[in-house]
């Protein structure tokens, strides 16, 4: 059976791809082969998604059109050691955090690749995709990787050089975010709410935010104008928020992870 679509480590970031790829019919099943060393992770995702599953990277190297690499940045060198000899050439896609694509087109040579920065919305079909291709990418390569990552939400195309900053804030923000309706619901429960009423207020205040924003082009201060009245309650936890750094805490969030991915980049 031929693979169309192999991906190298089956965590986190795989399975939210991969899920939405199902859902949209992009691939089949069995057009899908994963490796992943972990034989309960490997059970998990043919039984949950009907992939095929093997513990052999050189499987999933073999794949006919596209190679998504998902494992931690920390482990490609030993992922491309294994791969030596490997004869197939599919486009290489890589969403390994800080990994420049010098790196990685020495690791592949003569194969395309693509650095490509998703997040784990993907799984609900609002992720936000960045990709950055590399020198042997031809344009049907990059419609390829487009079609794959829209089917998983939007897509900026971007060069190189800002891949870290976008790994600062959309590959890793959805977990400030999260941090923030968590805390939303806490400062709920404080004021009195029971705690399931308090989360379900803190999400959906999130979500309707950010489509409203979305779908007025708002710009965000005219939002909080509009929130903010004369002498009221807004205005009051504006206030507390400035004291405590909300705003720079955030930013220094977003860079901190940006430097992160450059510092993986490096090692
Ligand atoms: N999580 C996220 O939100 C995002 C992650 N990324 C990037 O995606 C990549 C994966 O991250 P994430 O999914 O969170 O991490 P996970 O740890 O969930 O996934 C990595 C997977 O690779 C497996 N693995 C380890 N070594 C090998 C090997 N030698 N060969 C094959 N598979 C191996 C791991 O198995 P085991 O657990 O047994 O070690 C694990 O299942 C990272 O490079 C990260 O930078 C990009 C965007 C967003
Ligand atoms: O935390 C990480 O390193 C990965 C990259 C972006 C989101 N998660």
């Amino acid at each position: 059976m031929s693979t169309r679509f192999g991906i190298i480590g089956g965590g986190v970031m795989a399975e939210a791809i991969l899920s939405r790829l199902l859902d949209r019919k992009l691939y089949l099943p069995e057009d899908i082969l994963i490796s992943e060393p972990q034989a309960q992770r490997r059970e998990f995702l043919a039984s949950t998604y009907g992939v095929r599953v093997s513990e052999d990277n050189r499987q999933a190297a073999s794949a006919s059109e596209v190679l998504l690499l998902a494992i931690k940045p920390q482990a490609l060198d030993t992922v491309l050691t294994g791969l030596l000899g490997v004869m197939e050439k599919p486009l290489v896609l890589s969403i390994l955090a800080g990994v420049p694509l010098s790196r990685l087109e020495s690791g592949f040579p003569d194969r395309a690749v693509i650095r490509v920065m998703p997040n784990t919305p993907a799984t609900v079909g609002e992720g936000m995709t960045a990709i950055a291709p590399g020198r042997r990418v031809e344009p049907q390569h990059l419609d390829l990787a487009r079609d794959i990552f829209t089917a998983v939400g939007e897509v900026e195309e971007v060069p190189e050089s800002l891949m870290d900053a976008v790994t600062g804030l959309s590959g890793s923000g959805p977990a400030f975010v999260a941090i923030l309706i968590e805390a939303l619901a806490d400062g709920g429960v404080a004021a009195g709410l029971p705690r399931p009423v308090a989360a379900r207020l803190a999400l959906q205040t999130v979500l309707g935010t950010a489509v409203f924003l979305k779908e007025s082009q708002l710009h965000p201060a005219q939002l909080k104008d509009r929130v903010t009245s004369p002498g009221g309650t807004t205005i009051a936890g504006v206030t507390r928020l400035e004291k405590g750094g909300y705003r720079s805490a955030i930013i220094e969030a977003v860079v901190a992870a940006y430097q992160r991915s450059r510092e993986l980049g490096r090692s």
